[in-house]
Formats: C-alpha cells, sequence, structure tokens
C-alpha cells in the first residue's frame, strides 16, 4: 500500500491547526486553569511550521520557509512543554521556546542554507524533535496528581509514541545511503511517520481535553466539600469523614478525638471592625490551626465561627494537649487591619468516643458541651468533657 506523503503531511497539519482551535474554544470555559493556552499557541505553531515545510525546496525563497517552518515547529512544542508545566505547577520557564526556536533556527540555517544536506536535516531535526517529545512525556510521567493520573499517562504516552518514532526516523534515515533519501521518497519511515503523528496529534489533543477536563472535575469536588472563606473542610464532608472513620475506629477499637472551636466575643469584633475583617480573622485561625494539626487530622468549619477538628486515633488527653498549644498559637497571634492592632481568643471543647461514643452527634454534643464550660469559665480556655462529667457526678 503506497500511502501519499505530501497529501498526509498537509492532513496532519490541518488536524493539529484544527486541535489548536479546539484547545482554544476548552481555555475559554477553563476559568484560570494555567497551560491550555500555551497548548493552543503551540499546537498552532506545530500546525503552521509542518504546513510551511511542505514546498521543501521546490520553490525559490522555499528554503527560507522551510527554517520558518521548522522554528515555528520548535517554538511551539516548547510552548507545550510549558504549558504542561504551568498546568502541574503553576509556573514555566518562558525562555525554553525561545531556546528552541533559536536553536532549530541555527541548525536549519547551516543544513537548509548554508551546506544543503537534507540526510542530516532530518537526522538533527528528528533528534532535535524526538528530545522536546520525550522531555514532554517525562513532565507528564513525574509527579503525577492522583486524580488525574490516566490523563497525564494517556499524554504522557502520545508524546513517548512521538518522541520513539522520530527516534527511529533519526536512526533509519542515518542508516540509509548517502542521497536516497528524500521527505517525499517512496521510503516507507515517511507515511509512516506522518500515520502515526496524526494518530498520536488526535491522542495528544484529546489528551489535553481530558487533563483539563479532569482537573474542573476534581476542583469543582474540591470546591463542594470545602468552605470557601477558609478552605477548611465545610460541614458536609466532616460528616462523611467522621462517618468514615466510626466505621474504621469500630473495626480497629481505636479511639476517636474531636474538638469544637469557638471564636470569643466574635460578634464584637464583626461590630468594631467590619465583617470583611471578621472575615480575616476566621481565616487566620483557620491558617494557625491547619499548622497546628496533624496531616492526618481533618480540619471543618462547622458554622459560623466555630470550627470542629476530628482528631482519629487520639483520646481526650492527648486532644487536650493539641487544642491548648492551638489556642496559645492563635492566641499569641498579632493582626493588623489598617493600623489597627487586633488579638483574639478561642475556646475549645475536646471529648473522644471513649467518653461520648462513636456518633458522631453524640461526639459533637460533648465536645460542645465542653466548649460551652470554657466560654463559662472565663474564655481561652480549653475544658475536657470528661471535666464536665465529673462535675456532675460531685
Ligand atoms: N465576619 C463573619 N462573621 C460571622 C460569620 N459567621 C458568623 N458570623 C458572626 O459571628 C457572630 C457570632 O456571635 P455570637 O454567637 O454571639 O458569639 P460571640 O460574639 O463570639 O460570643 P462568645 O461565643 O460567647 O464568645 C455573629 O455576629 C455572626 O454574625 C462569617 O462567616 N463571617
Amino acid at each position: 500500500m503506497n500511502l501519499d506523503s505530501r497529501t498526509m503531511m498537509v492532513m496532519m497539519s490541518a488536524l493539529i491547526l484544527l486541535f489548536s482551535g479546539l484547545l482554544t474554544l476548552a481555555g475559554l470555559h477553563a476559568g484560570n486553569t494555567r497551560g491550555v493556552q500555551h497548548w493552543a499557541l503551540g499546537g498552532l505553531c506545530i500546525g503552521l511550521g509542518l504546513g510551511f515545510s511542505y514546498p521543501q525546496q521546490e520553490l525559490p525563497g522555499s528554503s527560507w520557509v522551510l527554517v520558518l517552518g521548522a522554528t515555528l515547529a520548535a517554538t511551539g512544542i516548547g510552548l507545550q512543554f510549558n504549558g504542561i508545566q504551568a498546568f502541574k505547577t503553576g509556573l514555566c520557564n518562558k525562555y525554553i521556546p525561545w531556546l528552541l526556536a533559536g536553536l532549530v533556527f541555527i541548525q536549519s540555517i547551516w543544513f537548509v542554507i548554508l551546506h544543503p544536506d537534507i540526510h542530516s536535516r532530518v537526522v538533527a531535526n528528528s533528534l532535535v524533535f524526538a528530545l522536546c517529545n520525550a522531555a514532554c512525556a517525562r513532565a507528564l510521567f513525574i509527579r503525577i496528581e492522583q486524580p488525574l493520573r490516566t490523563a497525564y499517562w494517556f499524554t504522557g504516552g502520545s508524546f513517548a509514541v512521538v518522541a520513539m518514532m522520530l527516534l527511529l526516523r533519526a536512526a533509519i534515515v542515518f542508516l540509509s545511503p548517502a542521497n536516497t533519501y528524500g521527505l517525499f521518497s517512496q521510503a516507507p519511515i515517511n507515511p509512516a511517520t506522518f500515520f502515526i503523528g496524526s494518530m498520536a496529534q488526535m491522542c495528544l489533543a484529546f489528551g489535553f481535553v481530558l487533563m483539563l477536563n479532569y482537573r474542573l472535575s476534581a476542583d469543582l469536588q474540591k470546591l463542594a466539600l470545602s468552605d470557601a472563606l477558609t478552605g477548611a473542610l465545610n460541614r458536609r464532608s466532616l460528616e462523611q469523614e467522621a462517618a468514615r472513620l466510626s466505621a474504621r475506629c469500630t473495626r480497629t477499637g481505636d479511639a476517636l478525638a474531636i474538638m469544637m472551636i469557638d471564636v470569643d466575643h466574635f460578634k464584637s469584633i464583626n461590630d468594631r471592625y467590619g465583617h470583611p475583617v471578621g472575615d480575616e480573622v476566621l481565616r487566620r485561625l483557620a491558617a494557625v490551626a491547619q499548622k497546628t494539626i496533624r496531616s492526618d487530622d481533618y480540619f471543618a468549619r462547622y458554622g459560623g465561627e466555630e470550627f470542629c477538628i476530628l482528631l482519629p486515633s487520639t483520646i481526650e488527653k492527648d486532644a487536650w494537649t493539641l487544642a491548648d498549644r492551638l489556642r496559645q498559637n492563635y492566641a499569641a497571634l498579632i493582626m493588623e487591619f489598617g493600623g489597627d492592632v487586633l488579638r483574639s481568643t478561642i475556646s475549645i471543647g475536646v471529648s473522644d468516643s471513649i467518653h461520648a461514643g462513636l456518633e458522631f452527634s453524640s461526639l459533637v454534643a460533648a465536645a460542645d458541651q465542653a466548649m460551652y464550660r470554657a466560654k463559662q469559665e472565663g474564655r481561652n480556655r480549653v475544658v475536657m468533657h470528661s471535666f464536665c462529667l465529673s462535675q456532675v457526678n460531685i
């Protein structure tokens, strides 16, 4: 079967341009997800670059068009690499596309204008583009965020296929006798390159859209489970976690401790400094709490200025120690708002499953009772539920 390389090259270029448009459209609805514009612009450069390579050296002045095409394609792959970095980490090195463009520009000037040699040019270009695609694949395969695993593997796999195909092309052309190879000669590597390249470009575009889709749905899920003001878990997800932890503790016999935290005189903070300052106070408390607790504890906003922490494998006495550290850390915080210095305190009630049982509602009720006791006793303190019980029994 003889596939026509020229037609396939035009098709591949058109496909990439089409996908670039698709990514632009997808990016319009991606909010502040970084990287999508890089992919779209990268696709545009690669598509145009391939299109420019089409006339080869048959038309007058087409040598320069060929240089421009290779340079554009290198810029495009650099932009796609940056897009991956920006998508994954929010950061990228903006010089990478320029560096690649510079390298391929010099290389193309050498092999197309100064010392025209199609053999060496194809080997050199294939090697450079293979390395670029391998770098994109590597960037996708390392430090994978769990919910996006499949999308990263799929897109990284597509880049790896392109990299391997280009390596193979470099090897075949390198080993073939001099002056026997041309881009549009009947060598089977040409149609194979364009066929696999077109398929891989389709997979890449699909992979990018899949990554975007997974990221948006992970963000949505996070939003649905967290409190918008403080970033803590919301009450719904706290209840879900509590049910899961209760089931685990029933199985293992472990204790589960709880803290209910309430800001002291929060109403007067709002009244005196205004609601935006009140909101900021809640954010600062959340930040202190997140820093103080362990990574496997669950910190949630229970409602208004009340927070709750679930502490797996913890008994009331140890929860008290952690709660008192949190109380002290927060009391030591000096907050400044427009020249006003504000200090605030919290009252905390703690309990555990040994005293209150594993039902979430009874744990909350017990810790709440201890927290109100802390308020009654003068605020800025931590009270254990067992202390309230012992007072009742006297
Ligand atoms: N700024 C802000 N205020 C909130 C938010 N949620 C609840 N509040 C306010 O928090 C205040 C809670 O006040 P109270 O329940 O009377 O308690 P308090 O003033 O903290 O007094 P004690 O708890 O007895 O120390 C109310 O004025 C609510 O309007 C919020 O998200 N942001």
